[in-house]
């Protein structure tokens, strides 16, 4: 099977199955579910359940058609010395610290590895043969594995799902692109932190500057023939 022909803004994109994977930021309870870090600093995630189903039908669909399937998940240690201290700016600008500082009954709650906050929602079970990544800060390619996983692999076309959209799905793709990958977001299958304008932004941003823009359902039919040659 060989690259099929995505439907995609601003136009369709030749995307090779065998050299495709999955990329599924940060869908953790932090940022997908009500009582996590997202919703703890006052951001809205009442719209973020269609999004976990939306990504399992793209990850079926990418398992079927034999991409590899690479979830992300956002955080540090327990004491956050992965996070930084005062000398970094992620120690001034995360939301999720700021909130712990505002908040010390948080303290050691978000986004620390091993608590509820970090793990994936429940919804969505990796499977042995998937790629589980920690990150500690917003692009996937920063201080990860990510990129010589996806080189020693001959990977170039990445499919993006995930929360948060303008964040670190925005900031992976980014990397990504100075990278020579080519980013898909699936725009059903993601959702911003903050205002809607944050979405139409970064997806303006995604189509117009770094990648192409489609969405799970048209994924997942042109990945159809590729599950469909596989089994053949
Ligand atoms: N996963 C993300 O896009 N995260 C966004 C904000 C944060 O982690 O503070």
């Amino acid at each position: 099977m060989s690259a099929i022909t995505l439907p995609a803004r601003p136009e369709a994109l030749e995307f090779d199955p065998a050299q495709g994977a999955l990329i599924v930021v940060d869908m953790q309870n932090a940022y997908a579910s009500q009582g996590g870090y997202l919703d703890l600093a006052g951001f809205d995630v009442s719209a973020t359940r269609p999004v976990i189903e939306q990504i399992r039908r793209a990850v079926t669909a990418a398992r079927a058609a034999g991409m590899p399937i690479v979830w992300f998940q956002n955080g540090w240690d327990e004491n956050y010395v992965e996070a930084g201290g005062p000398g970094s700016p992620n120690w001034h600008k995360s939301n999720a610290l700021k909130t712990m500082r505002q908040r010390p009954e948080l303290q050691g709650k978000l986004l620390a590895k091993g608590g509820w906050d970090y793990q994936l929602v429940d919804e969505l079970v990796p499977e042995p043969q998937d790629i589980v990544l920690p990150k500690p800060r917003y692009s996937g390619f920063f201080n990860t594995p990510l990129d010589s996983i996806l080189r020693s692999r001959g990977i170039r076309h990445l499919a993006f799902t995930g929360i948060a959209t303008n964040v670190c799905v925005e900031s992976t793709l980014r990397d990504g692109f100075f990278l020579e990958y080519f980013g898909v977001v699936l725009e059903d299958a993601t959702h911003q932190a903050g205002p809607p304008f944050a979405q139409k932004a970064a997806l303006f941003n995604i189509e117009t500057f770094f990648g192409w823009v489609s969405d799970v359902a048209t994924f997942c039919d042109a990945l159809t023939p590729a599950a469909v040659a596989r089994i053949a």
